[in-house]
């Protein structure tokens, strides 16, 4: 079940947007070169972070423009992390943090056993409130789950309680997955594509993010 229509179920989000939708398609075609790669992951980042960040509270501010004063607005306290699924989620990171320059990073390192396609931690490392701060985890691909729940229990394992998943391309095996997994987290992505296929690449999907990415492989 996709959408939170029972009581308990995190929201399912497909980002919609005519220009998210536009350069999804360029990322996919496999003549895209490795730099227009990385450039088109850092815009959707940025574009899908427009969209997670739509309900962070405000709080009124006094100040003076050149001729008079007002209250404007300006985020109120809540802290943020970016935090990557490395490799590929490194490619997101820059997006968001032009937009939230505020933010702290924390990286959290996996590859999937290419056999049995489970995830292998190699890395974290948080800002130390950690705990304290509004998590967006970010990774490109959501294949069978394995990764992004992985990734949420590390967060979870140090106390954050607010985190939202932010992924380019879902699997529904995946999203299936994480929302059995973790209830409580939201999820956004660009495109919520067919199946996975044998060795557990989404389809149509766009390949291997980090080897694209980086030029690897
Ligand atoms: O949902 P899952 O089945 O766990 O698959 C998704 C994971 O696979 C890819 O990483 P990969 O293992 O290729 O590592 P990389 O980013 O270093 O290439 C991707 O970036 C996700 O982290
Ligand atoms: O299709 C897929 C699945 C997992 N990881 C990727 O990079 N691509
Ligand atoms: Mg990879």
């Amino acid at each position: 079940m996709l959408n939170a229509r029972r009581k308990k179920m995190s929201k399912f989000q497909v980002v919609e947007h005519p220009l998210i939708q536009h350069k999804l398609s360029i990322l996919r075609r496999k003549e895209t070169s490795s730099k227009e790669f990385r450039e088109l992951v850092d815009e959707i980042g940025m574009l899908m972070a427009y969209e997670v960040s739509r309900d962070l509270p405000l709080e009124d501010v006094e100040i003076d423009t050149p001729v008079a004063h007002m209250t404007a607005k300006r985020l109120a306290g809540k802290k943020l992390a970016i935090v990557p699924i490395l490799r590929a989620g490194i490619g997101m990171v820059d997006g968001i943090y032009k937009l939230i320059p505020a933010a702290r990073v924390g990286h959290i390192g996996m590859y999937r056993d290419e056999v049995t396609l489970k995830p292998v931690e190699y890395l974290v490392k948080m800002p130390t409130d950690i705990a304290e701060r509004q998590v967006f985890l970010v990774d490109p691909m959501l294949a069978t789950g394995g990764s992004a729940i992985l990734g949420v229990d590390v967060l979870k394992k140090r106390g954050v309680k607010n985190i939202k998943f932010v992924c380019l391309v879902a699997a529904p095996e995946g999203v299936k997955a994480f929302q059995e997994a973790h209830p409580d987290v939201d999820m956004y992505c660009a495109a919520l594509d067919d199946h996975l296929n044998e060795q557990g690449y989404i389809i149509p999907g766009l390949g291997d993010a980090g080897d694209r990415l980086f030029g690897t492989k």
